[in-house]
């Protein structure tokens, strides 16, 4: 059975503070490093990471599967200037998870919404890459465009940040495979020169792959976002396994699945050694198992009757007053469809811009919207301001917006893990004690429902009576 890390066996390794260095002309100083244990620091640049794998491997030090004896190394990542960009102390899972990861071992990264997860393994990722190599070196796929957008970002300002040795260094080029892309310009892209991570989405791989225009052979770290969602996605699935073992082999990479759900994990991780998609000493890094829901999250609902739900949504709105926020909309069943009649988002929109709502301006995701549309959306909400995003589950994976600070259930979600990560589209500032807001909008009928996700997810749901 694969180690599993859990909160009470926290590594002592990591039990520090990054530190940071500012640019100088010559290139980077040394501020005051951040020690919190002891005073025996050891120090890395972006393009040291190696070194570290190497300590954590060597037999003095503290094994990953935390039966050795406490260590009081304070171990700093420098020169990443990552207090610059606002990480300055690591979340808990980056604390657990980067160990392992820096150690070689494959790892499913399994902790909480908005809990970090992208940081952990984007620093695994610039840590053994060779930007002097002319080949793909990472590999991150996640199940949609807008979260292929957002990682990519995060991947490009890291790749952004000088280094000490900049002068020998050739630039970490960051490529975006995603579908509704100019596939054509990333086909040029690919035959000029490869670049050195590609963050992908299954389908816009798959045909790079089938055409040869993008090999694995160079590989070094594969990541599967949201991996519990592409699993399950009967359109994902069967690509996701073919790219798993018969693209490339595990035992020639090193392989990261991360989600904040994975159902049945022991299932899981027998199946991930079953299958030859991880090594066979993969490593679960389980982050608070007992909380699956980040605890400053304040649930609750309302019941009322189908027909007074948009009612009920303005007069939760006008005594909230969010500025930021979601309103999730169940998906248009077929029959509607055929039938002719508007989407339940675009009703709910239309509703919201001609009520007493002035507050903020309105927006719209869903799937059926053409790929600019959803970016449009997406970079205005981006650009901060109070807004309220209308969407369906497309907005409920990965998403990363900060701002949020309530969340409403217009209809409810269809099992206990899509309500997990709809509700983990708030709450995503890791060190914040704000208070942040679920509301669920639910029919008298639907009160079990919300009780069985409840007792799954182990959090409390108030009721509110208008
Ligand atoms: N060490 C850190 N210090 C401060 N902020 C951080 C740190 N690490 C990550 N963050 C921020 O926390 C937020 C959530 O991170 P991220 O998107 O990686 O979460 P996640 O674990 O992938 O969540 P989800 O499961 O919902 O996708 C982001 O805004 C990110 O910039």
């Amino acid at each position: 059975m694969a180690p599993i890390i859990s909160a009470t066996q926290q590594l002592p390794l990591v039990s520090h503070a990054f530190s940071y260095s500012k640019p100088t002309r010559a290139g980077f100083s040394l501020l005051q490093p951040h020690i919190l244990h002891s005073n025996k620091a050891l120090f890395y640049s972006r393009s040291n990471f190696r070194p570290l794998k190497a300590i954590l491997n060597s037999p003095s030090l503290t094994k990953v599967s935390g039966d050795a004896k406490e260590k009081e190394e304070a171990l700093t990542l420098r020169d990443i200037c990552l207090e610059e960009v606002g990480y300055v102390v690591p979340t808990d899972v980056q604390k657990q998870a980067l160990p392992v990861l820096f150690s070689g071992s494959d790892c499913i990264l399994h902790a909480q919404t908005g809990s970090g997860k992208t940081l952990a393994y984007l620093l695994l990722i610039f840590s053994v890459m060779n930007t002097q190599r002319s080949a793909v070196q990472a590999l991150i796929v996640v199940p949609t465009r807008e979260l292929g957008i957002q990682v990519t970002k995060v991947a490009r300002m890291l790749a952004a940040m000088p280094t000490e040795n900049e002068a020998e260094q050739k630039s970490c080029t960051v490529m975006a495979l995603l579908d509704g892309g100019m596939l054509r310009r990333h086909k040029s892209w690919l035959k000029a020169e490869p670049p050195t991570i590609v963050v992908a989405t299954i389908g816009s791989l798959c045909q790079m792959l089938e055409k040869h225009l993008l090999k694995l052979e160079s590989i070094q770290v594969l990541v599967i976002d949201e991996v519990d969602f592409m699993f399950n996605s009967s359109k994902q699935v069967s690509s996701l396994r073919k790219l798993l073992t018969s693209y490339s082999s595990c035992n020639s990479r090193q392989t990261v699945f991360a989600s904040a759900s994975i159902p049945q994990h022991n299932r899981f991780l027998y199946d991930c050694i079953q299958q030859k998609w991880t090594k066979r000493d993969v490593v679960h890094v389980h982050v608070n198992p007992i909380e699956p829901m980040p605890t400053r999250l304040q649930h609750k609902f309302v019941i009322c009757s189908k027909k007074q739900r948009h009612q009920t949504l303005l007069s939760l709105m006008l005594s909230d007053t969010p500025k930021s926020g979601i309103i999730f909309v169940g998906e248009q069943s077929e029959k509607s469809k055929k039938a002719g009649n508007a989407p339940p988002t675009i009703d709910l929109v239309d509703f919201l811009k001609t009520s007493s709502w002035g507050c903020s301006e309105i927006l719209l995701l869903e799937e059926d919207m053409n790929f600019n549309s959803r970016a449009a959306s997406l970079s205005e909400v981006r650009q901060g301001g109070g807004y309220l995003l209308v969407a369906t589950d497309i907005a409920a994976r990965g998403v990363d917006l900060p701002e949020i600070t309530h969340i409403y259930n217009f209809d409810l979600p269809r099992t206990a893990v899509d309500y997990l990560h709809r509700a983990g589209r708030t709450g995503r500032k890791p060190f914040s004690d704000e208070k942040c807001h679920v509301t669920n909008i639910i029919m008298p009928e639907e009160r079990f429902v919300l009780q069985r996700y409840e007792n799954e997810l182990m959090f409390n749901c108030e009721e509110l009576f208008l």
